[in-house]
Order: C-alpha cells, then structure tokens, then sequence
C-alpha cells in the first residue's frame, strides 16, 4: 500500500444532484472518523466494508456544520484502488464538496493527482494497464459501440487474450531455455512450440484487424464536406445537424474557417467537418481557410464532395475532383439543390464515374436519408462486421505495440524453420514478450505509465 492518503472530488463541478469527495490510502478512514459524525449508529471506523452511514461533516475546529451527507467506506483490499475508500456524498454544489474536500486535505489526506485513484488500482494489481486506460475509454466513449468495447476491455478481455499470446510464446521460450540448458537431454526444440507461436501470431493478426473498427469506434469516422464556394457545404452540414450551426448565405466564401460537429450514424460516431469553399483566392483570411480545408481533405475518411445540380459542372468542380481523387479515400458525390432541377436531370454525372453519387436538397431535406445509408455502408464497408461482444483495438498504443510484437514474432518463426540457432530465437521472442507487455504494463516504463494516466481527469 502506498504510504499517503489521497483525496479529489470524483464529481464534475457545478450545480448538481450530488458531489462525492472520495479518499483513498491507510489513513482515509482516520481521516473520516475526525469529520464525519453519523446520525446514529456506529462511526465510520467500526462499520463493516461496503456499508453507508448518513450524518454530518462538522469542522473539528470550529464546531460548524458543513453539510449533511451519506458516507461509505470500503476496507482494503476490496475497493476501487485495492486501499481503504472512503467516499463522502455531500450535497451536490461546488461549496460544499469543495469545503469537504478542504477539511480531509486539512485532516491528513492530499490532493489526489490526475488519474490517481486508477493509477493505484494498477499500482497495487486490481487492474493491469490496458484495464485502467479502459476507465478513460468508458469515461470518454462517444458511441454505443465504443461504450461497449471500452467496458469488455475494463472486465479483461483484450489483457486475456495477450496473456494467451504471451503463454504460447513463454511456451517456446522455456522449451528454448531448456534445450540450452540441457542439450543432450532435450534433443530438437518441438515442432509442438513452433505451431504454438503460429497460433499467436494468428491470434495477434486477428486483433490488429479490429484496429481499423477501433479507431472509428474511439475517434469517430471523420468526414470532411468540400467543394468549391456556394454549391451548399454549410446548408448540408446544418441539414444532416438537424440545426442551424453554420452560417448559410449566396455570397461564395461565407465559411472561412473549418466547423466540426458529432453526429451519431448507426452507432458510430462521425465528425462531420464544413469547410471553406475551395478557390484561388487573393483574400488572406480566405486562403488561410482553403489551406484548412485542404488539411480537413488530408485527415477525412470520408469526403463528401458537394457540386450544385442547378448549374451543373464547372471547372472549379473538376479541379477539386482532380485534387481529391487519386487518393486512398472514399469519396460521396452530393449532388445538391435538386429542389432547383426542374427538367428531369440524369441521374449521375458521367464526369464522376466510378464513384457514388447521391442527389440531395440540402435545404428542402431531400435526399438526406439515403445519403446518411451510403455513408453507413461505406463506414460499415468490407469491414468484418464485428458483434458487440468482440474484443476491438482502440488504442493506438495497443496496434503499435501489436505490430511490434507480429514482427518480432514473425522473424522468430522464419528464423526457428531456417534452422536458426535457437538462442538467436530466443532474442526475437523475448523483444516478442515485451512488447505485449507494454499493453498490460508488465514491461511498461514509468514514462509511459505517466502520459497514460495524466490524460485522466482529477478524481478518477
Ligand atoms: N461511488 C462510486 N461509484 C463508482 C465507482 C466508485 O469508485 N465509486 N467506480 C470507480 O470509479 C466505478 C465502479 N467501479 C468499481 C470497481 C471495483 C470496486 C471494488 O470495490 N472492487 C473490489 C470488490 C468489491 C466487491 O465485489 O465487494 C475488488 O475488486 O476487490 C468498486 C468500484 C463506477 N462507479
Ligand atoms: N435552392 C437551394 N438552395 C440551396 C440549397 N443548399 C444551399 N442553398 C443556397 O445556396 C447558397 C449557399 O449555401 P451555403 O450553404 O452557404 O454554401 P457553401 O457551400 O457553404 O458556401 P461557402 O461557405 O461560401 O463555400 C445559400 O443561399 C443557400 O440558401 C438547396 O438545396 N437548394
Ligand atoms: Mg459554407
């Protein structure tokens, strides 16, 4: 156990239901009995773990009454941080949480660093490291499907299979170690260690195609919408919004600066991205705006590329075009205010064969739907449709890691069939081993283990 007694406000400030004061290390109950006095009943000290006793916060000092409040205790070793908790729910309100906070810290506790609480659930080995930085992955999760994934991950199930991996690879390590150990007792390191890792390095593939799922789940597919000045950029991203969060005008330039906003599509999130209208233009804020939209082209999954239907093709368009195909990116031809088309148009323009198009009135809300299915289904697009119940790569962390690992893995395999030494192998394997124990933390440096748990909030 760790020697000193940290304590934060665990709740967000501002007016709320509740404000919870939590502590966590070997004096926080000490520190409760001093300023907790129960209504009736025992004090907080000779109540058994997981129970939860109303009373009153008084400041020993002065005799005041801070609030009332609902306190808990949890004893060590059975508690969020594997030390004794104890948490104080006070009324919610940024006084009275924050005068508690101030009377434990006044009492024997200190101030609890960012990420600390989970920090020392890792510490004493209730969770290994991809478990903690899970806790971020649900606090932060944007949609239903990372939520999912993030919580699989906080039960152990992304560190379950690595400890699989890593048992397959110790597996051929220790057969390895053996035969130098004792060569003439062990004879041909076994064809039985060499399909262990085989099946590893399947196993390591196999997570590292959920990677590209991973990645959309945590940071949201990221849309960006281009074209050039007036054809209706602005008028689509309100229209999907369902509200009117850009500025819409006929005069061409009226967005200079990129605009992001969530959309939920399918259980996925999407970063929708309005940009300036492309153009040479000699304005210098424009062009800082032109220079933005070509960074948003740049970072997008998907763009959808906006022509206006009423004047048809221009060559603006078609320099656009050029600048966005011909890179790896899926692309959505939105042909928009078909409210304006009175003849019966074709329905695609040839001049974008071979890419989707989708004809819409950004302003009537025509078409809207079928181009939220289109986007859908390239989201969804020759991924392997993984179930909520999959283990998913959302760290970018954990796939580099993997990668490192595959490498290692693989040389040690093609080596092991050359007829390599095996003690040469066994280099490859180690650097294997390590690699997936950065994912759990086992071979994690101190460094890393701090940038991990500085992104936490204060309290968790
Ligand atoms: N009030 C409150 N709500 C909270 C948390 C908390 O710390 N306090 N949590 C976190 O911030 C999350 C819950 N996570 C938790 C995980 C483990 C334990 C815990 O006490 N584990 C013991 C087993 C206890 C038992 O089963 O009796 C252990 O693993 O030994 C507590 C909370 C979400 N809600
Ligand atoms: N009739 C019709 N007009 C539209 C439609 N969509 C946009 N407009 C009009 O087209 C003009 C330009 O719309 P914006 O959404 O500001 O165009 P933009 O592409 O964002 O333009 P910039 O920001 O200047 O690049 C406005 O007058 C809109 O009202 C549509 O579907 N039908
Ligand atoms: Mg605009």
């Amino acid at each position: 156990m760790l020697a000193d007694t940290i304590a934060a406000v665990a709740t967000p400030p501002g007016e709320g239901g509740i404000g919870i004061v939590r502590m966590s290390g070997n004096r926080a109950i000490a520190v409760a009995d001093k300023i907790f006095q129960p209504r009736r009943g025992l004090k907080l000290s000779d109540s058994p773990s997981h129970t939860l006793r109303l009373g009153y916060i008084i400041d020993p000092d002065t005799g005041e009454t801070v609030d009332e409040v609902l306190a808990s205790i949890m004893r060590a070793p059975h508690s969020y941080t594997a030390e004794d908790v104890v948490e104080i729910n006070c009324h919610g309100g940024s006084l009275a949480t924050a005068r508690v906070l101030q009377l434990v810290l006044r009492h024997g506790a200190r101030l609890a660093e960012p990420g600390e609480f989970t920090r020392r659930a890792f510490l004493n080995g209730r969770l290994d490291l991809a478990q903690a930085e899970a806790v971020l992955d649900v606090i932060r999760a944007k949609s239903s499907r990372g939520l999912a994934a993030a919580v699989l991950q906080l039960q152990g199930k992304l560190s379950h299979k690595i400890g699989k991996i890593s048992e397959w690879i110790n597996g051929a390590l220790a057969a390895i170690e053996a035969s130098l150990d004792f060569p003439e007792e062990v004879g041909e390191v076994g064809t039985e260690e060499l399909k262990g890792l085989e099946e590893a390095r399947e196993e390591i593939k196999g997570l590292l195609v959920t990677w590209e799922e991973g990645r959309l789940v945590n940071e949201g597919l990221k849309i960006a919408i281009v074209g050039r000045p007036n054809v209706g950029k602005s008028s689509l991203l309100n229209a999907l919004l369902n509200q009117e969060r850009a500025i819409v005008s006929h005069i061409p330039g009226t967005t200079r600066d990129t605009i992001e906003e969530t959309l939920l599509l399918g259980g996925y999130t999407c970063r929708l991205i309005d940009t300036a209208g492309l153009r040479e233009t000699a304005d210098a804020l424009e062009s800082i705006g032109v220079a933005r939209t070509r960074q948003a082209i740049n970072e997008a999954d998907l763009i959808l590329m906006v022509v206006d239907l009423s004047t048809g093709i221009l060559p603006e368009d078609r320099l656009i075009f050029e600048e966005i195909a011909g890179r790896d990116k899926n692309v959505i031809i939105v042909g928009n205010k078909i409210d304006m088309v009175k003849e019966k148009i074709k329905d695609r323009f040839s001049f974008f064969e071979g890419y989707p198009q989708v004809n819409v009135s950004a302003k009537e809300g025509i078409g809207l739907d079928e181009l939220a299915t289109k986007v859908r289904e390239i989201v969804l697009g020759g991924r392997v449709g993984t179930q909520n119940d999959d283990v998913l790569i959302i760290r970018a962390r954990h796939r580099d890691a993997l990668e490192k690992c595959l490498e290692h893995l693989e040389a040690a395999i093609t080596a092991w069939k050359g007829g390599v030494p095996t003690d040469l192998v066994a280099v490859d394997l180690w650097a294997a081993r390590d690699y997936l124990g950065e994912i759990t933390g086992t071979t994690a440096r101190e460094d890393l283990i701090d940038r991990i748990f500085s992104d936490f909030c204060i309290g968790k």
